[in-house]
Formats: structure tokens, C-alpha cells, sequence
């Protein structure tokens, strides 16, 4: 069964609205899943419903407003807090819509009413919808809402029905982890089983589970969208020079511009420190590329052995090694990448540093060398040995499990990228054929490791293969087919800006 946590189902809302599917169109979905789920156990009678100030209220204002509108059901709202203090834009919708004759709404700004004005509800009610706190509880637990949970469970010994909305309220939808919980007979969750519902401790509270389709379209989750950008760390204030990442980029030999591209392009997204290592005959044109960049000679015309004793000190003083581009195939350079990367906490490997790789090599990494690597379907084909295969699905399976079996998370770049650590599986859909041009790799494996620093690598790859598709869609329009990779690069900034990730 497909499980969930809180912070992706925050990154699908956000996708879906970015479709045009709107949170109060799930809301309203949600709400009616729970009138009809109400329906099914009190054929009329009074409902009470325990309203919470987020969007787990929202639902309940909905399921209400359904209820008033169906004969032979008594309909009271018992919000905790002050209508205007409703934070969520979403749930104040559904408040204000409300405001029903039908509907007999009690604000609850103080435990003390529960005692008094408030108790009698909770004796009247013939079933109780708890949507104190869905997925959004934080902390420790305050009043009223605390005690609120303490009536319901009184009322649920007592023999009433209670139905949890979305999770039994005090769990916590990830661990499922509490400090008093509401014990429901029914849990109506959405879209996805919350991971924290199947934990052992939260069986007792949960009491039958249900699952409820409440519209979200796949895309919202099957591809990389706005709302995953939102779940990347963001910069705080007060960070010093060089917790935003400090990479280092192994390139050049027969090409010069590759690793410029990349470590400009590591910039441009966010790093604070880039260096660039390459064969000693390349580093004058490189550093010409660019001030912003601190170059690193190696010892000849090719990355060989011998230079790992130049780079031990750099790589253990970055966050992550971004190696491969125009780094050409000769065999003691490929040697030369089998000696670095067990030394490199976070790798990203991309072009000619992939064919390096090999199972022995996939094996003495576990563990201690987190890697992403970037390959286009010639280049897998040949980390693989197989053809790489022409449909998507078939595409899918075979990124899931040579990432599983590598352990390693695998960004495989096409018209559709496929992103998969083995386990999770997102597809990016930005970019255009313009981006065939030479270079767009060089500047998404520059982009990648710059994410890679700051994030999980799953999340990073999605992120970087989405950013850069974006990045070249925006060169597009302004270039059209004759796009270059240097204009992929100049938009990077803009799309990083736009996603509040810089
Ligand atoms: N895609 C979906 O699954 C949809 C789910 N919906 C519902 O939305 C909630 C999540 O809404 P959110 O506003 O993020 O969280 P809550 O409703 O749980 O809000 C909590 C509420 O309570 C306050 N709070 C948090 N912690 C505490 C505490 N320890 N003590 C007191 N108060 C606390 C916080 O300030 C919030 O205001 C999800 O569960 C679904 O029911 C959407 O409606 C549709 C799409
Ligand atoms: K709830």
C-alpha cells in the first residue's frame, strides 16, 4: 500500500495548485467524502463536529455545510478559536460558508466553556467528526484543543461514533508518535495511507481506516513541480560563507569549457565556493572564463593517479565532488576516478566519468559515498550493459532497479528525465529539443551537485533536472533551437529566485 508523509502531501497540494487544481476544490472533495461517510453511520441524528483552525476544520466546515443541507441531521460547528484568527485562506472559505442558518457554529476560545456551555453539545451529539489537527500538528499540545480530545474520547467510552478526519487528531501523521490522541472508530484519510497511521502505537486510535480518492491528479505527484522545489532547504539569515555548499568540479583535459560550464552553473544555483580542477594544460583558458572561479591545476594533460594527493585536501574541504565533463576516457583517468570517489562524501558523476564505473566500483561506494549520477540513455545503456529501452514505462522500471541494485540515485536525462533512488521514482517534464545543444549537461551536473550540498539527493537530482528544463524552456523562448547551454546557464538565477530557493 502506497503511504505518504505530511511534507510530500504539502509538495502534491502545492503541484496540483500549480495545475490549476485548487486546495479549496480538494477541501470541498474532502468534505463531502466525510458528509458521505457520516451519512453511512447515522442515518440522521446530531453531529457535532470539533472544527481545528487549519484546514483539517476546512474539511469539517464542508462535511457540515453537505449535512445541513440533508434532512434529519442537527448540525453544530464547535470551532476551536476565533473565526478571524483562521489562519488557512482555505478554511476561512469554507467558514464563510458557513454562515447557513442551518449550521449552529460555537467558538471555543477557552477551555473553561468546554465545562460549561460547551459540555452539553458533546452529551447531545449522536456522533462526533474529530478535525481538531490533521496533518499540520506541531509540538506540544495546548488548549483548548488538548481538552477538546479528552471530551471526544469521553464521548467515544461512552459508545458514541467518532470519525477522525484525515489522522486520528494528536498523532503525528509521519511517526504517529503522541501525547494524547482522539481514539476514532473510523479514520477517513486522503489520497495517499499516512505513514504514521500504520505505525503499532497509533493502531489503537486509528480504528478502521479508510482511504479517500479526493481528486489529486497524478501529475501533481508523478512529476517534479513547484511544490518538491518548496520542500529543498532554504537559506536562513545568518549563514556563514559556505553553508550554502562548497564544490569542487573535476573536468577538462581534452575540453575546457565542460567544467567551466558546470561550476559557473553550481554557482548561478546557489553555492557559496566553487573549485575547479583540471589538467594542467586547460587552467589558464578556464580561469579566463570567469573571475568567480578558484582553479586548481592538476599534474598533466590528463586527470591521472598520481593527482590524487592534489585533491585529497580539496575534496575533504567540499561538500560535494561534481566529476566527468570533458574529462575524456583515457584508461588512467578512468583509474584516476576509481581512486577519488571512495574518498568523496557526496558525488555527482556525469559523461565520461561514468564509464569509470563499474559494479566493484557501485559496491566499494555504499555506504560512504553518496552518489548521483546523470547519465542520457547511450550513457546508461552502458553503465547497464543493455539497451536503454525505448518506452517509458519500461524506462522507468530499468532507472528503479539499477538504482536499487547500485545504490545510487540515478538521473536519466531524455524528453521525459526519469529520477529514482530505487525506492521513490518522480519524472520532470521541463525542457525543450533546443537543450540537445553541447554543454546542458555540463551545466544540470554543476546544478545538481550545487543542491546535492544542501539537500537529501533524491530531491536534489528531481530538483536540478526540473531547474534546468525550466532554465532552457526560458532560453526557448528567447532562442529558440539556437539556444546554448551559456543561456541555459544566465536563466538559472531567475528560475532559482522564482522557486524561493536561492
Ligand atoms: N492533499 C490533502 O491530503 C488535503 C488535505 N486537506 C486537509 O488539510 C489538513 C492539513 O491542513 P493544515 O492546515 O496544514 O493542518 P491542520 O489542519 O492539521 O492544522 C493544524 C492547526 O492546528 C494548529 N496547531 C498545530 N499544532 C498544534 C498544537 N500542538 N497545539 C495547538 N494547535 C496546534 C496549527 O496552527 C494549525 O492551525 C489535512 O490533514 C487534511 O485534513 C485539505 O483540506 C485538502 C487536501
Ligand atoms: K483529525
Amino acid at each position: 500500500m502506497k503511504c505518504i508523509n505530511s511534507l510530500r502531501i504539502k509538495a502534491i497540494d502545492r503541484n496540483c495548485e500549480c495545475l490549476g487544481l485548487l486546495p479549496v476544490q480538494l477541501m470541498e472533495n474532502a468534505g463531502a467524502v466525510i458528509a458521505q461517510h457520516i451519512r453511512e453511520r447515522l442515518e440522521s441524528g446530531r453531529v457535532l463536529f470539533l472544527a481545528g483552525r487549519g484546514n483539517n476544520g476546512g474539511d469539517a466546515f464542508v462535511a457540515a455545510r453537505h449535512l445541513a443541507g440533508s434532512s434529519g441531521y442537527t448540525v453544530k460547528v464547535m470551532l476551536l478559536g476565533k473565526a478571524r484568527d483562521i489562519r488557512t485562506k482555505e478554511a476561512l472559505h469554507n467558514f464563510s460558508l458557513l454562515k447557513f442558518s442551518r449550521v449552529d457554529v460555537l467558538e471555543i476560545t477557552d477551555s473553561s466553556q468546554l465545562e460549561t456551555s460547551a459540555s452539553e453539545s458533546f452529551q447531545e451529539a449522536d456522533l462526533l467528526v474529530d478535525a481538531v489537527f490533521g496533518t499540520g500538528i506541531r509540538g506540544k499540545l495546548r488548549d483548548p484543543e488538548s481538552k477538546v480530545i479528552d471530551f471526544i474520547n469521553r464521548e467515544g467510552k461512552a459508545g458514541k461514533t467518532v470519525i477522525s478526519v484525515d489522522i486520528p487528531s494528536g498523532l503525528d501523521p509521519d511517526s504517529g508518535d503522541f501525547e494524547k490522541a482522539v481514539h476514532a472508530g473510523l479514520t477517513v484519510t486522503f489520497h495517499h495511507m499516512k505513514t504514521g497511521l500504520l505505525s503499532e502505537k497509533a493502531k489503537e486510535y486509528t480504528g478502521m481506516i479508510k482511504v479517500a480518492d479526493i481528486g489529486i491528479c497524478v501529475d501533481a505527484e508523478q512529476y517534479v513541480g513547484p511544490g518538491d522545489l518548496m520542500m529543498l532547504r532554504r537559506r536562513e539569515s545568518g549563514e556563514h560563507k559556505g553553508d550554502s555548499g562548497k564544490i569542487l568540479v573535476i573536468g577538462g583535459g581534452p575540453y575546457s569549457g565542460a567544467p567551466a560550464l558546470a561550476s559557473l552553473s553550481a554557482l548561478k544555483a546557489g553555492a557559496d565556493l566553487v573549485t575547479v580542477a583540471v589538467p594542467e594544460p586547460v587552467a589558464e583558458i578556464v580561469a579566463s572564463y570567469s573571475p568567480n572561479l578558484i582553479v586548481r591545476k592538476l599534474s598533466s594533460n590528463v586527470l591521472c593517479p598520481e593527482d590524487l594527493s592534489i585533491l585529497m585536501d580539496l575534496i575533504n574541504s567540499h561538500d560535494v565532488v561534481v566529476m566527468g565533463m570533458g574529462l575524456g576516457r583515457a584508461a588512467e583517468t578512468l583509474e584516476a576516478i576509481r581512486k577519488i570517489l571512495p574518498f568523496c562524501r557526496k558525488a555527482v558523476l556525469d559523461a565520461d566519468a561514468l564509464s569509470s564505473l563499474s559494479g566493484a566500483i557501485f559496491e566499494s561506494l555504499a555506504g560512504n559515498c553518496e552518489l548521483i549520477v546523470t547519465p542520457h540513455a547511450g550513457e546508461f545503456a552502458r553503465l547497464r550493459n543493455m539497451e536503454t529501452p525505448d518506452s517509458l514505462e519500461s524506462r522507468i522500471k530499468a532507472v528503479r532497479e539499477f538504482s536499487e541494485e547500485k545504490g545510487v540515485v540515478t538521473l536519466l536525462k531524455g524528453k521525459i528525465d526519469i529520477i529514482s533512488d530505487g525506492k521513490q521514482t518522480l519524472l520532470n517534464r521541463t525542457g525543450n529539443p533546443g537543450m540537445t545543444v553541447g554543454g546542458t549537461g555540463d551545466v544540470l551536473a554543476g546544478l545538481t551537485g550545487s543542491i546535492f550540498s544542501r539537500n537529501p539527493a533524491f530531491l536534489a537530482a528531481a530538483c536540478a533536472a526540473h531547474v534546468n528544463g525550466a532554465a532552457g524552456d526560458l532560453a526557448f523562448e528567447k532562442a529558440g533551437n539556437g539556444l546554448l547551454a551559456t543561456d541555459v546557464l544566465e536563466n538559472i538565477p531567475k528560475i532559482i529566485k522564482a522557486a524561493e530557493i536561492g
